[in-house]
C-alpha cells in the first residue's frame, strides 16, 4: 500500500453536509415510503416508529444476542459504535445499519409470515416495468447491426450512465454529452478497461453489481456480450444478499431481471437468452456474499472475496457506494490518485460510477478546477457526471 495520507472519514454529523441530510431526511423518508408500500401490521408499525425516533435522535444499539447475524456485526464494529449517535459514527457504517434494522423492523429476517418479503419490491418491479425500460430495450435492435466494437462501448457507456438509472446505449446520448460545458465524464480509463479484456479472452470478468432495474440491465447486457464475443470466458456478478440502499440488487431482482429480457423480444431477449444459458451452464454466477452488505471498505473485505476477485481478469465496481467502499469513504483530496487508494484491492479493477457522494480521486488539477468554477462542489452529489476509472 504506497504510503498515503490518510483522509478524515466521512462522517453525518455536519448540518447542512450531503452526508447529514441523508441521516436526518432520507431516511425518515424511507420509512415512510416503505411504510406506504406495504400494508404492514400494528407490530411492524410500532417497530417502524421506534426505528424513526432512533435513527434520528437515538443511539446504536447493539442487535439482540439472538440476532442470526450478531457475530458478524461484532467483527463489523458494532460494539465500538454502540451507544453513540447515528450522526457521530462514519456515514457509511450508520447507512448499512440503518438497512439492516430497518429489515427488522418489517419482519425480514423472520421467523413468520413476512420473512424474505423486500420492502422495496414495488419500486423496483415499477421502474423495471416502466415504458421508459420498454423504449431502452428497443433501442437495442438497432445496436444489433453495428460493429462489436461499437456495441461493446455503446454497453458499456449503458452500464455506466445506468448507475443514474439512465440507459445510455442509445447510441444518440454520447454526442449530446460531448457539447456539455464541463464532460459529463471527468475521468475516462475506458480504453485501459479494454485492453485489460481483450479481444479473445478465457479470463473471468467479476462484476460488483449496484441498483437493480434500469442499472441492473444494462449490466447483464453487457456481460452478455462480453460473454458472445468471447472477450472473457465467464462471469461472476456479485449482488446484495438481502435489500439494502432501496433499489441494490439481490438475486431475486436478477431474475426479474432476466425474465423482463426475455419477455422483451427482438434483441433484449436474445440477450436475456444468452443469460439464462450462460447461468444454467455455470458460466454466468451469481454470488451474494454477506460482506456485500457490510458497512466496511474492501480493503477489509475477508479472504474467500478476496479469492475471488484476486482471480479475476478484472473486477467492474459498479456505482456510488462501492465506489465509497472501494476507495475508502473519506474526504480525499481530488487529485489522490486511484492507483494508491486501490492498492490494497487483489487485483485488476474498474470503477464505473455516476457521481452521487462526496467522495472523489484520481481527478487532473485541471480537471477538478473546470468542475469547482462550472458548479461550486455540486458536481460532487448531482448524478450529473460519471467517471470509469482503472487500476490494472
Ligand atoms: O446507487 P449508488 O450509485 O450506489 O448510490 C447510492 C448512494 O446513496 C447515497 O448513499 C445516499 O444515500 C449516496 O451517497 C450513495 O453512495
Amino acid at each position: 500500500m504506497p504510503d498515503i495520507p490518510a483522509a478524515p472519514v466521512i462522517l453525518g454529523n455536519e448540518p447542512g453536509s450531503f452526508p447529514h441530510s441523508v441521516l436526518a431526511e432520507r431516511h425518515p423518508a424511507i420509512i415512510r415510503q416503505v411504510r406506504e408500500a406495504f400494508p404492514y401490521e400494528p407490530r411492524q408499525r410500532r417497530a417502524l416508529d421506534a426505528l424513526l425516533a432512533n435513527c434520528t435522535e437515538g443511539e446504536i444499539e447493539p442487535l439482540p444476542a439472538d440476532a442470526h447475524d450478531r457475530e458478524r456485526w461484532e467483527t463489523w464494529d458494532m460494539d465500538a459504535h454502540a451507544g453513540h449517535s447515528w450522526y457521530d459514527v462514519p456515514w457509511l457504517w450508520s447507512e448499512s445499519w440503518f438497512y439492516r434494522r430497518l429489515l427488522d423492523a418489517v419482519g425480514y429476517f423472520g421467523p413468520g409470515p413476512w420473512q424474505g418479503i423486500d420492502p422495496f419490491l414495488p419500486s423496483k418491479r415499477a421502474e423495471l416495468d416502466s415504458p421508459a425500460t420498454d423504449g431502452e430495450l428497443a433501442a437495442l435492435d438497432d445496436l444489433a447491426g453495428r460493429p462489436a466494437e461499437e456495441q461493446a462501448r455503446a454497453l458499456l457507456h449503458g452500464s455506466l450512465w445506468g448507475n443514474r438509472a439512465d440507459l445510455g446505449f442509445r447510441l444518440s446520448a454520447e454526442g449530446a454529452e460531448e457539447a456539455a460545458p464541463v464532460p459529463g465524464l471527468v475521468a475516462d480509463d475506458s480504453e485501459r478497461l479494454w485492453s485489460l479484456l481483450g479481444t479473445a479472452g478465457t479470463g473471468t470478468l467479476c462484476l460488483v453489481a449496484d441498483n437493480a432495474g434500469r442499472e441492473l440491465v444494462p449490466d447483464l447486457l453487457l456481460v452478455a456480450h462480453l460473454l458472445a464475443q468471447g472477450r472473457i470466458g465467464r462471469a461472476v456478478l456479485h449482488v446484495k444478499p438481502h435489500p439494502y440502499y432501496v433499489s441494490d440488487a439481490t438475486p431475486a431482482d436478477v431474475v426479474d431481471a432476466l425474465r423482463r429480457l426475455t419477455a422483451a423480444g427482438g434483441a433484449a431477449a436474445a440477450y436475456g437468452r444468452g443469460l439464462w444459458t450462460a447461468l444454467s451452464e455455470g458460466r454466468l454466477t451469481l454470488r451474494a456474499h454477506p460482506f456485500s452488505c457490510s458497512p466496511l471498505p474492501y480493503e477489509r473485505m475477508p479472504d474467500d472475496l478476496r479469492a475471488d476477485f484476486a482471480a479475476a481478469a478484472v473486477t467492474l465496481v459498479k456505482g456510488d457506494l462501492n465506489y465509497r467502499r472501494l476507495v475508502g469513504d473519506r474526504y480525499w483530496p481530488p487529485t489522490t490518485p486511484f492507483a494508491d487508494v486501490t492498492a490494497h484491492f487483489p487485483g485488476p479493477v474498474a470503477a464505473l460510477r455516476t457521481l452521487k457522494s462526496d467522495v472523489i480521486t484520481g481527478l487532473t488539477p485541471g480537471t477538478e478546477a473546470a468542475l469547482v468554477a462550472a458548479e461550486g462542489q455540486r458536481w460532487r452529489t448531482g448524478g450529473t457526471h460519471a467517471l470509469v476509472q482503472v487500476r490494472a
